[in-house]
């Protein structure tokens, strides 16, 4: 899925929601685990639930790592399942020398066949080249994450006055171009958002952070919307486990409904009619 073809979908749903996959056996509703694949049968009615108000879906490969070979054929029956006009994510968080870096991509984007994966930049260009040479497929790079620990190392300065999650942004963008490479942007802390989106004005940003760790939603739409919308914000946990009982459906469903329903007003409001 190209950018336009990204923004005509948040055009067409009024929603740039993003709903992660983060499917844990231990918080799933306990009916589901007498099924054969109890993650695949969560997922799919998860994505029958709430396809309707996201854009995207972001499985979390750790979920599913976690599990064995099992996991990974869940994973691969969720991909299949997941409706051709949404974008997908493999949030892995890959990234390695060059020649590893190339087997991580063949394996996301050849044989998952997903639309896009999240990498981690801290070992440069050459562990970054490999998966933007796979044409129509997306790299999302960490920029500024939205955990606690994400000041440890990103908002180191150097020399030249550039936090490192700057530099990330900047150095990063001669090496693809806005209709291959994303950004991770945390919703936690909005206030940085401006400043990030003034550095990084055409790309899309990923932006995980809001319901279960307490993001802003209006403020990251208000300071990090560009004129083709330019965010996919992800919610997983509050989406997937509004409810541990058998009632999980409806309640994923409502929860979805109500973040697109604030977005509807957000684009709206921020882009227009
Ligand atoms: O900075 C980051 C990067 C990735 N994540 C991932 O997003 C989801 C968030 O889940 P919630 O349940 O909505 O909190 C999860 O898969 C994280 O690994 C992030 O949170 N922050």
């Amino acid at each position: 899925m190209n950018r336009q073809q990204l923004f005509e979908q948040i055009r067409k749903k009024s929603s740039y929601l993003c709903v992660g996959l983060d499917t844990d056996l231990k918080k799933i509703p306990r009916h589901l685990l007498a099924e054969k694949d109890p993650v695949f049968e969560f997922n799919r009615q998860i994505i029958d639930a709430t396809h309707d108000f996201a854009v995207a879906y972001k499985p979390n490969i750790a979920f599913y790592e976690a599990l064995g070979p099992k996991g990974w054929e869940s994973l691969q029956k969720t991909l299949e399942y997941i409706p051709a006009d949404v974008f997908t994510i493999a949030d892995a968080k890959r990234g390695d020398i060059g020649n590893t870096s190339s087997l991580y991509a063949q394996a996301f984007f050849s044989q998952m066949r997903f639309d896009s994966i999240t990498v981690a930049p801290y070992m440069g260009e050459d562990s970054v080249k490999p998966f933007l040479e796979f044409a129509g497929k997306w790299v999302i790079l960490l920029a500024h994450t939205s955990n606690a620990g994400a000041s440890d190392f990103q908002l180191i300065e150097s020399a030249n006055g550039r936090k490192l999650y700057e530099e990330v942004l900047l150095r990063s963008q001669q090496w693809g171009s806005p209709d291959q490479l994303m950004y991770v942007v945390g919703a936690t802390q909005a206030d940085k958002i401006q400043g990030i989106r003034a550095l990084a004005p055409d790309h899309f940003f990923l932006v995980p952070g809001i319901g279960a760790q307490g993001g802003d939603l209006e403020a990251t739409s208000r300071y990090g919307m560009n004129k083709q919308c330019g965010l996919l914000v992800n919610s997983s946990r509050a989406i997937l486990y509004a409810s541990g009982d058998k009632d999980f459906t409806t309640r994923a469903r409502a929860e979805a409904q109500q973040v697109q329903q604030a977005m509807h007003h957000l684009l709206d409001s921020i882009l227009g009619k």
